[in-house]
């Protein structure tokens, strides 16, 4: 099971990849097995690949195509990177499952539901690229014709008066074709730029908003990056595939079409010859294409490699400082730097030939035309304009061409990124965030109940937590539930939140079978829950405070904080509740942060307190403060305590103490200590000292 969770890892990154899972619960048990997997495991990079051959394909003939129109601008692609996760990634995060690609689909649907209110711009913006492309299409010709009068008068030196007469109706238009271009260029890029902000703007808050009333479940086996990931690389590569797809796919297919026309208008023999060249320009291009491909992709996943080295190294950085380990990290860094900067030379060196290569070929290419072209002006069975037309349409044709190589890695990339977007945006949860019971506030006695419960968590179906798990929580009573470590104290609290629905039996809350009642109503107005590590968001304490109950006057805010022990520091500050609290609560002390955070639980006046070790990460003296806040909050509300030290419980009222999921012993404190079983036995643990009696 946990070599589901860890597979692909190698011993040499176990170090490094348990201070990355650290953070999600890594249980001692599961650590060892991890271990013992790593040894066993090999590192597998290659598989990443596999997905990506279809788009390898497309690429192929896209570069192919980009060499046959001669412009020889080597582009590349890095959709592979895009679909393909690196190596680092795939090792130290294998414990995240993220959603396959391949079952990742394009929703067109969707799409255009996101596209049809901008259908009027879509329609404006496409007639643009249109009209630009005619135009584009146009000018070859009209420069023909100035060209032409030029010709005429370069051997004519007597007729030199009437140059600018009959310079005059081709310059004119020639001035307005480029006006035109310039005004419909604007028109359509502006078009198109207010289309893709608007869509990505949707999808963006759509997909936000998606992620976020997804089941706790889901947050359990997808990796934070890879979300953050999809809510902006994903959508900016949507947004600009979008956009290059119908400004420049169409432009340039439209352009490649007329000027096609123009060539074979202006001369159908040279432009026979100037294909005959051309496939062999388009097998050796496909060849050095694919080739440098492959190394742009081994560079880019290198740099991924260095990228998440310091991304892991900055976000970490007070552990890194505590070791003393930057010169180690430094070190580690500089290698796979390294390595990427060697990879990068070759590409280097490669696309430097490559592009040496085109231009040779290309500048040949002129000449030969100019070659072909010359004689056949010579012979009269061609003029200087035509020429010059015929230069310039073949310069346009490969610059299009060029643009639809390019194309087609932004089609791949555009759809692969869209279809991961519309995957994520389409998820439903299975647990909807509202929907079922209010019950009137003053009614809610604050009474639980476990039924029978049974749970196991989805990442891992085979682990019950929790077997038949009965318990009594009545109206203002404190229960304390203590059980040594991974005996699935915190699973019972998450229950109570509804992060997770049971397998089996029932939890009530006045009676109240807990999946009828509403969960957001529940969470915002019933649970009070305070954590062991509270976290705080980087704002002022008094936007802290106020998350419990966004529509809390200055005053509620200030009455929770001196429920909560916290106003009297609080005040303290310079700028006392407008004191900024730094990203995650950085600024504020174990105890203040706490005491900010039991303010902020305080504040929506919950019936049911759920304290999950709340002060266990706290040193005696903030425990001590601490400890008084909870005493004065609990007063009038039923209690859930959950704790390891035991001295912060014996004034419970039911002290439960938990053994694999079964409750093995129950009582008040005195009760407990006298029956000598477990809870004395923890007791005992944590004194050293059996304790007295
Ligand atoms: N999100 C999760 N996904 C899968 N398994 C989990 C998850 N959270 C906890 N577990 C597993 O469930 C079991 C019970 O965990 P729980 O956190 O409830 O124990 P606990 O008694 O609160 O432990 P501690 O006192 O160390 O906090 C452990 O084996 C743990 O590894």
């Amino acid at each position: 099971m946990n070599a589901l969770l860890f597979h692909n890892c190698n011993l040499r990154n176990f170090g490094r990849l348990k201070s990355v899972l650290s953070p999600y619960r890594t249980k001692n048990s599961n650590l060892l097995h991890f271990k013992r997997h790593c040894t066993n495991t090999s590192t597998n990079s290659s598989k990443c690949l596999d997905s990506t051959k279809g788009a390898s394909l497309i690429q192929k003939i896209g570069i192919g195509l980009s060499i046959s129109g001669g412009l020889f601008s080597f582009s590349l692609y890095n959709n592979n990177v895009v679909l393909c996760k690196s190596r680092i990634s795939q090792n130290r995060l294998a414990g995240y499952r993220t959603m396959s690609d391949k079952d990742a689909k394009f929703d067109w649907q969707k799409f255009w539901s996101y596209l049809e209110p901008h259908t009027w711009y879509l329609l404006a913006a496409i007639l643009g690229t249109l009209i630009v492309a005619i135009l584009n299409i146009q000018i070859p010709r009209m420069m023909g014709e100035v060209i032409n009068v030029v010709a005429k008068y370069s051997n004519d030196l007597a007729g030199h008066n009437k140059f600018f007469q009959d310079m005059k109706i081709p310059a004119f238009k020639l001035i307005i074709m480029y006006i035109a271009q310039s005004t419909f260029t604007f028109f359509y890029i502006f078009m198109l730029s207010k289309i893709g902000e608007n869509v990505a703007l949707k999808m963006r808050t759509d997909l936000f908003n998606s992620i976020l009333k997804q089941d706790i479940a889901f947050f359990d086996e997808q990796r934070t990056g890879e979300l953050v990931n999809r809510l902006t690389a994903d959508i900016q590569d949507f947004k600009s595939s979008f956009k290059q797809i119908i400004s420049g796919g169409l432009r340039a297919v439209t352009q490649i079409l007329g000027c096609a026309a123009s060539l074979i208008i202006i001369s159908p023999h040279m432009t026979f010859i100037t294909l005959l060249c051309v496939p062999s320009v388009i097998a050796a291009g496909t060849f050095i294409g694919s080739k440098l491909r492959n190394t742009s992709r081994t560079a880019q996943n290198q740099i991924e490699k260095a990228t998440a080295i310091a991304d892991e190294a900055i976000s970490n950085i007070r552990t890194v400082r505590a070791f003393a380990m930057e010169d180690q990290e430094n070190e580690l860094f500089r290698k796979e730097a390294e390595t990427a900067m060697v990879y990068n030379e070759q590409l280097g060196f490669g696309i430097g030939l490559f592009q040496a290569g085109t231009n040779l070929f290309l500048n040949g290419m002129v000449l030969s035309t100019l070659y072909m072209g010359g004689y056949l002006l010579s012979t009269n069975q061609l003029s200087a304009g035509d020429l010059m037309a015929y230069l310039m349409a073949t310069q346009t044709i490969q610059r299009s061409l060029a643009q639809i190589s390019l194309l087609f890695g932004s089609v791949i990339r555009g759809l692969s990124a869209g279809s991961r977007v519309f995957q994520y945006i389409n998820l439903e949860p299975n647990m909807r965030l509202r929907g079922g019971v209010v019950l009137p506030t003053e009614e809610i006695k604050g009474e639980i109940q476990f039924k029978n419960v049974t749970f196991s968590y989805p990442t891992r179906p085979d682990q019950k937590i929790l077997h038949k798990f009965n318990l009594m929580i009545s109206s203002g009573k404190t229960v304390a539930i203590v059980g040594s470590s991974g005996n699935g104290k915190s699973t019972i609290v998450a229950l109570l939140e509804r992060f997770y629905d049971t397998d089996g039996g029932i939890i009530t809350l006045d009676g109240h079978d807990l999946k009828s009642l509403d969960p957001s109503w529940l969470r915002g107005n019933v649970l009070g829950l305070i954590s062991q590590e509270p976290v705080l968001f980087g704002t002022t304490i008094l936007e802290n405070i106020r998350y419990g109950k966004p529509d809390a006057s200055d005053e509620q805010v200030e009455e929770a904080a001196k429920l909560a022990n916290a106003h009297n520091f609080i005040k303290g500050f310079p700028d006392a509740y407008n004191t900024i609290v730094g990203e995650r609560g950085i600024a504020l002390s174990g105890g203040q942060k706490q005491r900010v955070a039991i303010a902020r639980a305080l504040l929506k006046n919950p019936s049911v307190l759920l304290l999950d070790e709340a002060t266990s990460a706290l040193d005696t003296e903030s425990e001590k403060v601490v400890q008084t806040a909870l005493e004065q909050a609990a007063k009038g509300r039923t209690v859930l305590v959950i704790a390891h030290r035991l001295s912060t419980i014996q004034n419970a009222d039911i002290i439960v103490v938990l053994h694999k999921g079964r409750i093995v012993e129950m009582g008040t404190h005195e009760e407990l200590k006298n029956l000598k079983g477990y809870y004395w036995a923890l007791n005992f643990q944590q004194h050293e000292d059996p304790p007295a009696g």
